[in-house]
């Protein structure tokens, strides 16, 4: 299940996308020709509002397709390159080794976790969906690693979801995200639904992780301040066209499009 071999962990060359029509739904066009990299050990942050494609864009680069059985996008043209892998021609056996090594932290990951389960075994489950004989001590130590690495005390081992803050929850799903050390991970808006209070803490924590594991990153967020100190390039997305793309400091001084002119004025503001 080797990758083939890259050169940038992320390739978009082109990329449009749409979801097909399907019952009352009439589809949408998602992603119009994005051509964007995410060069080895790289966090880009990827900006935009409301239905400008973002999430389309993270479930496309996570290799997972579809979520909740809901309808997948198709790419219709172009191509995401993800450690070497055609998102678009991905065989399944193909998607077996992305999903081994692209770690995903899915819109309101801590507030889907399953609450029947306690978080050791939440934490685990990438491991045991891989490997069912996976070694019950190794996988004990990774989690028990994991945790620690996202801050949160071994006490939280035998808790349930509904047993944590919002705050713990999404720990919980960003060490569940990177247990199995992941070379890219895919974040979609990491601190929605969290308490504003330790919103910061959660960015702060992935920047953290970033310089600890070393792994490339596309942190979602319509929120430019939540990816200031997380985000080294950010693309900026409208209606699914790039409409800014380049380091923080590039696109925001020199905007080149109205809507980047309002990120970057709303930023100065909260200076
Ligand atoms: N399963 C789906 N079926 C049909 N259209 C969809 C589906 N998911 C998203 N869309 C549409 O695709 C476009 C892009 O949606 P996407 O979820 O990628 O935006 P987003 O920027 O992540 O928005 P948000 O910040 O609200 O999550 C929107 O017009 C949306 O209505």
């Amino acid at each position: 299940m080797s990758a083939p071999a890259y050169r940038d962990p992320i390739v978009l060359d082109d990329l449009s996308a749409e979801y097909p029509p399907h019952g009352p739904s009439s589809g949408c066009v998602a992603l119009r020709g994005v051509s964007l990299r995410v060069r080895s050990g790289e966090v880009l942050g990827v900006l935009g509002e409301s239905g400008s494609g973002k999430s389309t864009l993270a479930r496309i680069l996570s290799g997972r397709g579809t979520v909740d059985g809901g309808v997948a996008p198709r790419i219709t043209g172009g191509d995401a390159l993800v450690m070497g892998h055609s998102a678009r021609r991905l065989k399944a056996r193909e998607r077996q080794s992305l999903t081994f090594h692209v770690g995903y932290l899915r819109q309101d990951a801590g507030a889907r976790l399953d609450r029947a389960h306690t978080v050791a075994d939440l934490v685990a489950a990438p491991i045991y969906e891989r490997d069912k004989r996976f070694s019950r001590r190794e996988a004990g130590m990774r989690v028990a690693s994991m945790l620690d690495s996202v801050r949160l005390p071994l006490g939280v081992l035998d808790k349930y979801p509904y047993e944590l803050s919002g705050g713990q929850r999404q720990r919980v799903a960003i060490a569940q995200a990177l247990v199995l050390g992941p070379q890219v991970l895919i974040a979609d808006e990491p601190t929605a639904g969290i308490d504003v209070t330790v919103r910061d803490s959660v960015v702060d924590l992935l920047a953290a992780l970033h310089g600890e594991h070393d792994f490339a990153a596309v942190i979602v967020s319509h929120d430019a301040r939540v990816l200031r100190h997380a985000a080294a390039t950010v693309a900026v997305l409208k209606a699914g066209s790039l409409v800014g793309y380049g380091t923080m400091q590039d696109v925001f001084t020199a905007p080149t499009h109205s809507y980047v002119a309002e990120l970057a004025e709303a930023l100065r503001l909260s200076e």
